[in-house]
């Protein structure tokens, strides 16, 4: 990339995070910072600790991260330094773009440094194919039920913060609907939970779940929008892929047998290996804490569990979320005595690997899945029976360091989400909060593998 020719009219808005904003062109990406608006006129960083913070980013990346997750699944990119000019074009030229809940942050148009990563959408990282690549992006969030002896409330060993944290997010209004997902069905490693919780992500995708096609976003949650996003939409997009097999093409496939064929796809993947056969490891959440009691999936057929292959992406990712073993409630006290050790002893380096440790597990808690699905060819496929054959790649985003002094803040949060799900007896909510019966619902009772709880 050749920075002092850079136009922004080359530049598109590709999505963005809460801390981040990022912009596309052909194969590459920029993530820039983002900062709140009412600081915008006021940087509050200069462009050198601006630069810092993302090299930061990059080296927490690849030194510590990579280890834990796997270098297969990682790209820490570089930092790069673009001219003020070009960067402030940008920031007009993507403003109309972007949702406005997420306006209370302005993009860095001061420091002039970006992140430039791959962009793990994008149809020119993929071998040329006359159908242009689907990549799915996941946030999985936390997959496990806390077990340390320091939590206070017994809910949080049986139903998962993310359960819990939906009752709360509809309840402040971040979000209309309520999403039935739940992680501990996706790191379940058992292919039915896996297939019903991302019925569930499509459902209801909030910001856990998106669709691009040839690097276009073409599914995900309408911000402020009342209505569900468009399946019909989807399986517009998604027919032609799961139909190339031979012995499709003349064939009609109902949309619930596309979108099973799609989840199918998506299954395998996460549940793939890098680099040889997939080895079954012992489950590491235990007995009994590997189902969240919100979970609407058959409590009943969870005895028949499968677990991860421990090289998947998903056993990756859990197995560095279980770093956290305290839980925050445990981790809290820890935090506070470093923190007075440091106001003592202002020049020492932080001691405390526990408040390390749990900040490397907040970090897997909060990353995206990329999983990149390119169609086989007809040579290439060699069953023309089952689901349809596609390679694929999968990676690993957003492994940005969490700072210490969101512990506090982590801390106020877990107990407002507990509070608020044991008042509210975490009911089953009304009707009008529920997701709108589609497709699936519909498509549930003709299902014969899925079963749905009455609600
Ligand atoms: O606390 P959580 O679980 O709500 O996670 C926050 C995310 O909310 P979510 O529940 O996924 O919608 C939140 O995502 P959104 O802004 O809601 O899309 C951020 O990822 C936030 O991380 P950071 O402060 O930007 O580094 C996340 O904060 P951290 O807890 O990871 O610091
Ligand atoms: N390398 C990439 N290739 C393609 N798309 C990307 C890439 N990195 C980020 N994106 C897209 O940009 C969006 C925002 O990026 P990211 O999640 O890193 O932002 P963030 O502000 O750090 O998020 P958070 O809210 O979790 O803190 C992602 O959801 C993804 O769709």
């Amino acid at each position: 990339m050749e920075v002092d020719k850079m136009d922004e009219n080359d530049w598109k808005y590709h999505g963005e995070g809460n801390k981040s904003l990022v912009v596309s062109h052909l194969s590459r990406v920029l993530r820039l910072l983002k900062y709140p608006a009412e600081d915008s006129e006021n940087p509050p960083q200069t462009p050198e600790q601006a630069f810092r913070q993302l090299q930061n980013i990059v080296d927490f990346c690849s030194n510590v991260m990579s280890r834990l997750l796997g270098e297969e699944f990682i790209h820490s990119g570089e930092v790069v330094k673009l001219p003020l000019e070009f960067v402030r074009q940008l920031s007009i030229k993507v403003q109309h773009h972007r949702p406005v809940w997420r306006c209370d942050k302005v993009m860095d148009i001061y420091s002039g440094c970006a992140l430039c990563l791959p962009n793990l959408t994008s149809p020119l990282l993929h071998q040329p194919t006359h159908t242009p690549p689907l990549c799915i992006e996941i946030k999985p969030k936390c997959g496990f039920l806390p077990s340390s002896k320091l939590v206070s409330k017994e809910v949080k060993t049986k139903v998962c913060r993310f359960c819990m944290h939906q009752h709360y997010k509809v309840a402040n209004g971040k979000w209309k609907r309520r999403s039935l997902y739940c992680p501990l069905d996706l790191f379940s490693g058992n292919r039915q939970r896996m297939h019903f919780a991302i019925r569930h992500l499509i459902e209801e995708p909030q910001n856990n779940f998106k669709i691009f096609k040839g690097g276009q976003c073409i599914y995900s949650s309408k911000e402020g929008s009342d209505d569900s996003p468009d399946l019909n939409s989807l399986l517009h997009h998604l027919r032609p892929y799961v139909m190339h097999g031979n012995n499709r093409i003349n064939s009609h496939m109902t949309g619930k047998a596309v979108l099973n064929d799609f989840i199918q796809v998506l299954v395998n993947a996460l549940l793939s290996s890098r680099g040889g056969d997939a080895g079954v490891v012992t489950d590491r959440r235990g007995e009994g804490r590997s189902a969240c009691e919100a979970s609407l999936f058959n409590k009943e057929r969870i005895r028949h569990g499968q677990h991860l292959p421990d090289i998947s992406v998903l056993s990756r990712i859990l197995q560095t979320q279980m770093l956290d073993t305290l839980d925050i409630e445990g981790l809290y006290p820890l935090y506070r005595r470093v923190e007075q050790h440091l106001q003592e002893y202002p020049k020492e380096s932080l001691p405390g690997d526990a408040v390390h440790q749990y900040c490397v597990a907040m970090t897997a808690k909060d990353c995206s899945i990329m999983v990149s699905l390119v169609p086989c060819t007809e040579e290439e496929e060699e069953d023309d029976e089952g689901p349809p054959a596609f390679s694929h790649s999968v990676s690993i985003l957003d492994l940005d360091p969490k700072p210490f002094d969101s512990i506090p803040r982590q801390l106020r949060l877990d107990q407002k989400i507990v509070s608020f799900y044991t008042k509210t007896g975490g009911s089953v909510p009304k009707a009008s909060s529920l997701p709108v019966p589609g497709i699936f619902m519909a498509a549930e009772r003709e299902d014969c593998t899925l079963v749905f709880h009455p609600v």
